[in-house]
């Protein structure tokens, strides 16, 4: 049979990997069998589902691009799914702009999503091999950050996303320091790594670090484990096969990762089976003990991390090189972010003290259009990173994935509560133009949240509603996986619903051509190159593993092989007497009493089988009867399979709309906790701004106030100097004043007079006594004489007592009791009363 192609209009490329089983879960009934290719050294295709212990559910089977066996190591995985492809689809090695890559993983939770994409303590993942090979292949056409100053602000000015842009070194100092401290339990479970050093597919180098042993691992020869050593993960044991399985005689060898020195140990003879946890993992689950309502914890502020030792380093790929463009200079940008309740949050940047809550909290992005970017959607304002080297790029990357929310459930103990994004920006332009415009093209490594069931995760709370939220995320994925498929296997048209949730619009959006509306046609971008990775245990559960299964496949046959065991029971009874022959099936219909079945996108041999029964002879009415009965009892087991068909769509729905209405619960309390924190602030604003208004009219009142009561003591002092008798002494010393200067001028005016008088004295004198005429009688002095009496009265009335002692009230030559009169020196006044008289 051939290997299913990639339809045309298949938006990705479905792969499918099946785990090894887990510890404690080995005798548990196997649901997935892996079909035989039909080509020799062709790899496998197609699967078949069994129900367990329900003879009356359908066998369904499946095919994808290829299906990989638990034996698969990560290299396998890598050079299987055909992720070279994407890198170079990304580099564009033939000039111009590149493709977006999309590498995504599928799959219910604790199938191993997280181990194929970001590894585990002792190998790499899908994620770190490709940079690998994007750092090694650009390796001389990269630009360095330290020799090209320009470079940080030239590739700010070409990001379309208004993202905040960092050199590497400057983000890592921020973020780890040297800290002493035992190391924390990452995002991720150490997992013991299987390795089969005879394969085709497995480079010389590992086949020289794994000899080939003595052994037997399940399904695959020759195969070996390495497992990492509690507190020393630069080594790592070679195990020859599983322990279950392993004989005494058997010797492990241990070898350096790391350091060159390489140590022999034995390992234990103790039995274990061969997937059990390793020491560093149960220390993990020991410390993370699930399940029941463990909350992830509240978001802290970036603690400085612990700069990471030791990164693994294999599988070793330097031999694996992807093509480049010799003429175009390139830099790599990376960013992480995380969907989480369907919204978007950056995972490199830390989050923020709420003043409300005094937690730290996330800002959630948005995915829009912007300003450069109008006709494509973008996360708008991460936190970006230039990487100049691999172990740049690692490290940012392990700072993400701390930052990435993982909780305890019971069926994975650090289950990912968020769906993974880590982009790789390809930067990309002519060599030797420093001035030219970056192209952009991005390869997206996404690991997605596994499906779960609350019943088996024993999850409660927060962690509840989590997955509700990842479920019905993973359900529009799938809604939309399966257009996918049916577009392609179909000649009509088929929109993919993928606005539904956030996650969907993030992986689909790029997946149709698109122009901008500004530019030309030659502009038009091509869509995204996709593939899928679903991961599955084929141990696990049979309804959650069937449900991923028919969502991703890329095509699905269903086959209902058996007579309903109540007709066999009627037929074996009548058998004893009866003999006769059930008509054969039609052809296609699998069904032996001819009874239709449905199928979705047939590519399968409808099984022929003949069902004949022998039955002694009886009469034509038995016969018919019987018959009849047959007909009756398969059409009545069509009836319950239709049934059983939509009870368990009706379920799904029910779960679904379950699910919508715990993320809804969610978000309200989100909503309502946003809310608070808006009033909160709102409140505390106006607070501010009423009390400085407060503050302002309560000076002023009091301003007011004083004033007031300043005029109220003058009128008052006013009324009490009239009706007090006494003067103050104040007032006294002004008046006192006032009447000095008048004093003065009035004597000043006495002086001038006086020396009129003289002269006119002496004017009189030298004249003839005969034309001496009285001085009353010149008109000259008349005046003056006439003043004079005038201005003795005047004297007198501002005659006031001298002496300040002199408190008894006098009156005045004008009669008033007020003012203290001043005696003035009579000398003065005598005189001019006797130069008066000489006149
Ligand atoms: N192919 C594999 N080989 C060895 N160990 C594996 C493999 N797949 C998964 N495991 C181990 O199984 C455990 C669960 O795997 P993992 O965390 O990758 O699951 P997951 O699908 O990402 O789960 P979730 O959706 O809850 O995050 C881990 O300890 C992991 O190392």
């Amino acid at each position: 049979m051939e290997p299913p192609q990639r339809p045309q209009a298949s938006l990705f490329q479905v792969y499918l990997r099946l785990r090894p089983p887990q510890a404690g879960n080995a005798s548990a009934e196997r649901a997935v069998l892996v079909e035989e290719p039909e080509q020799d050294n062709a790899p496998p295709t197609h699967i078949t589902l069994n129900p367990p212990n329900d003879r009356r559910r359908a066998i369904e089977k499946f095919a994808f691009t290829r299906v990989f066996e638990e034996d698969a190591t990560q290299l396998d995985l890598f050079q299987g799914t055909r992720v070279l492809p994407l890198v170079e689809a990304v580099l564009a090695p033939h000039g111009g702009d590149g493709t977006d890559g999309l590498l995504a993983t599928l799959g219910v939770t604790g199938s191993g999503k997280t181990h194929t994409m970001l590894g585990s303590r002792s190998q790499r993942g899908l994620t770190q091999l490709a940079l690998d090979v994007v750092y090694r292949s650009i390796d001389t056409n990269i630009v360095d950050c330290d020799t090209c100053p320009t470079l940080e602000a030239g590739l700010r000015s070409a990001d379309a996303s208004e993202a905040a842009i960092y050199s590497a070194p400057a983000f890592l100092e921020n973020v780890y320091s040297d800290f002493k401290g035992p190391s924390r339990a990452g995002s991720r479970a150490a997992t013991p790594m299987i390795v089969r050093p005879q394969h085709d597919f497995i480079r010389p180098s590992l086949l020289d670090m794994c000899p080939q042993l003595p052994g037997h691992f399940p399904d695959s020869p020759n195969s070996v484990r390495l497992v990492c050593h509690e507190d020393d993960l630069s080594h790592i044991t070679m195990l020859s096969t599983p322990p279950s399985q392993r004989k005494q005689n058997m010797l492990p060898l241990q070898m350096p990762v790391a350091s060159s020195r390489p140590k022999l140990a034995y390992a234990s003879p103790q039995k274990k089976h061969y997937m059990s946890l390793t020491s560093t993992a149960k220390s993990k689950n020991l410390t993370k003990t699930p399940i029941k309502g463990d909350y992830p914890p509240p978001p802290t502020p970036r603690r400085q991390l612990q700069r990471p030792s030791a990164l693994p380093q294999m599988p070793d790929i330097s031999s694996i090189r992807a093509s480049i463009d010799p003429s175009a200079e390139y830099a790599i940008v990376i960013s992480m972010y995380e969907v989480y309740n369907d919204r978007i949050f950056d995972l490199l940047t830390p989050p923020v003290k709420s003043n409300a809550t005094k937690e730290y909290r996330r800002r959630a992005l948005l995915f829009k259009p912007t300003e450069s970017s109008p006709d494509r959607k973008v996360v708008a304002g991460l936190r970006k990173v230039i990487c100049g080297n691999l172990r740049e790029a690692l490290m940012v990357l392990e700072a993400g994935l701390h930052e990435r929310r993982v909780a305890g459930t019971g069926s994975n103990s650090s289950s990912s509560r968020s769906h993974g994004f880590f982009c790789v920006e390809v930067k990309k332009r002519r060599r030797g133009r420093t001035d030219g415009q970056w192209g952009t093209s991005t390869l997206s490594i996404v690991d997605l949240a596994g499906s779960e069931r609350a019943r088996d995760a024993k999850t409660q709370g927060a962690t509840l509603a989590e997955a509700g939220k990842i479920n019905e995320s993973l359900m529009y994925l799938g809604q939309c996986l399966q257009m996918q498929s049916d577009a392609s296997s179909s000649a009509k048209p088929n929109l993919v619903p993928f606005r539904q949730c956030k996650l969907t619009e993030l992986l689909f959006s790029n997946s149709f051509p698109s122009a901008s509306v500004a530019q030309s046609v030659s502009h038009r971008r091509a869509p995204q190159k996709a593939v899928m990775i679903v991961t599955a245990d084929p141990l696990g559960d049979f309804n959650a593993t069937s449900q991923i299964l028919r969502y991703s496949a890329l095509a699905r046959e269903v086959t209902v092989p058996r007579i309903p065991s109540i007709t066999s029971t009627i037929l074996a009874n009548a058998s004893s007497t009866a003999h006769f022959h059930l008509p054969e099936p039609s052809p296609g219909c699998s069904s032996p009493l001819g009874s239709p079945q449905s199928h979705h996108r047939p590519f399968f041999q409808q099984p022929s089988a003949t069902y004949q029964r022998t039955f002694s002879p009886m009469s034509d009415t038995e016969r018919a009867t019987m018959e009849n009965a047959a007909m009756e009892i398969a059409r009545m087991a069509d009836m319950i399979d239709q049934l059983n068909a939509e009870l368990s769509r009706e379920s799904e729905g029910r779960m679904a709309a379950e699910a919508h209405l715990l993320s809804m619960e969610d978000r309200v309390v989100e909503l309502e906790q946003e809310i608070r924190e808006e009033c909160y602030a709102d409140f505390e604003h106006r607070l501010a701004l009423e009390m400085g208004r407060w503050k302002a009219s309560l000076s002023l009142e009091q301003e007011r106030g004083e004033e007031h009561w300043d005029r109220k003591i003058e009128v008052l002092a006013r009324s009490v100097s009239v009706v007090l008798t006494a003067p103050s002494d104040e007032d006294d010393v002004e008046d006192e004043d006032k009447e000095n200067v008048l004093i003065e001028n009035l004597e000043q005016e006495n002086d001038r007079l006086r020396r009129e008088v003289a002269v006119l004295k002496r004017e009189l004198s030298s004249r003839t006594p005969s034309k001496r005429a009285p001085l009353q009688e010149r008109g000259d002095v008349s005046g003056v004489k006439a003043d004079i009496p005038g201005l003795g009265s005047k004297m007198e009335q501002l005659r006031v007592s001298g002496s300040r002692d002199e408190r008894a009230p006098r009156v005045t030559s004008t009669g008033s009791p007020t003012k203290k009169m001043r005696k003035l020196p009579a000398k003065k006044w005598d005189s001019i009363d006797v130069d008066d008289d000489l006149l």
